[in-house]
């Protein structure tokens, strides 16, 4: 199967100044492919577009073959026929939901209400996987914030995604954590064989999951920047 992300993208925003317009235009194969630049260069919008959260105004994404989007055609798959598991900057957890709550919502329709007491097989597995099976009736509250993005991860991967999105997965960490928390997301990548697609701006992301770099400035790819040097 090929692993080829596609991606043509346009759209123009209103801003409170000047309008923001996203142009952005890559093509990646790699297993783990990190999108890189300053807050307000296009990123979250980028990633949205992927995961089908944004609607761009013009171009098109095609993924493993698929295409997602075709303004031209008019395709536009919507969300969930996507099949991404998106990993958002703050976790989005429940709160309502114990930790093997959450998990198991992430499998999907049949599980939107899980009861405590019988959770899916699957999200069992999940929970071990990420080393939360002690954690399984807490409640994200009652957990660190590390914890606390095993359990975002592990929602996120229960369904099978073919590409996992990663926004800022990192920042809300205490800096001691990042580091073990991106050996952790490497070992889990290269253990599932996942094709995923990050974005940051922390140069040490870059460092240690950047397999294939991209670049943004102001809504534009500027190449890979490792070889352009940002990584010094
Ligand atoms: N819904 C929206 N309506 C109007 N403008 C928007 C909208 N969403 C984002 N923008 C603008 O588009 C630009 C890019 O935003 P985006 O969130 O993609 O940046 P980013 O690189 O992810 O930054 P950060 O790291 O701060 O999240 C910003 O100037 C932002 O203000």
């Amino acid at each position: 199967m090929s692993m080829a992300i596609d991606v043509d993208i346009h759209r123009t925003l209103a801003g409170p100044h000047r309008p923001f317009t996203l142009d952005v235009r890559f093509r990646a194969e790699h297993a783990r492919i990190v999108l890189y630049g300053p807050s307000g260069s296009g990123k979250s919008l980028t990633l949205r577009a992927i995961a089908g959260l944004v609607t761009p105004d013009r171009g098109r994404i095609v993924v493993h073959g698929q295409t997602w989007f075709d303004a031209d055609q008019r395709i536009c798959l919507p969300a969930p026929a996507r099949r991404v598991g998106y990993l958002f900057q703050d976790y989005a957890l429940f709160p309502h939901l114990t930790v093997g709550q959450n998990v198991a919502f992430g499998l999907g329709a049949g599980w939107r209400n899980p009861s405590r007491r019988s959770l899916p097989e699957a999200a069992r597995h999940w929970l071990e996987a990420l080393e939360l099976d002690g954690l399984t009736d807490r409640y994200p509250w009652q957990i660190s914030g590390g914890q606390q993005q095993r359990v975002a991860l592990a929602r996120a991967l229960a369904p099978h995604p073919q590409l996992l999105l990663l926004d800022e997965p990192f920042a809300a960490l205490d800096p001691p954590l990042r580091a073990r928390m991106r050996e952790h997301l490497l070992a889990l990548q290269s253990r599932l064989g996942l094709q995923m697609l990050m974005i940051t701006h922390d140069p040490s992301d870059v460092e240690a999951l950047g397999e294939y770099v991209l670049e943004i400035r102001d809504g534009r790819i500027h190449g890979d920047a490792r070889t352009s040097g940002i990584t010094g």
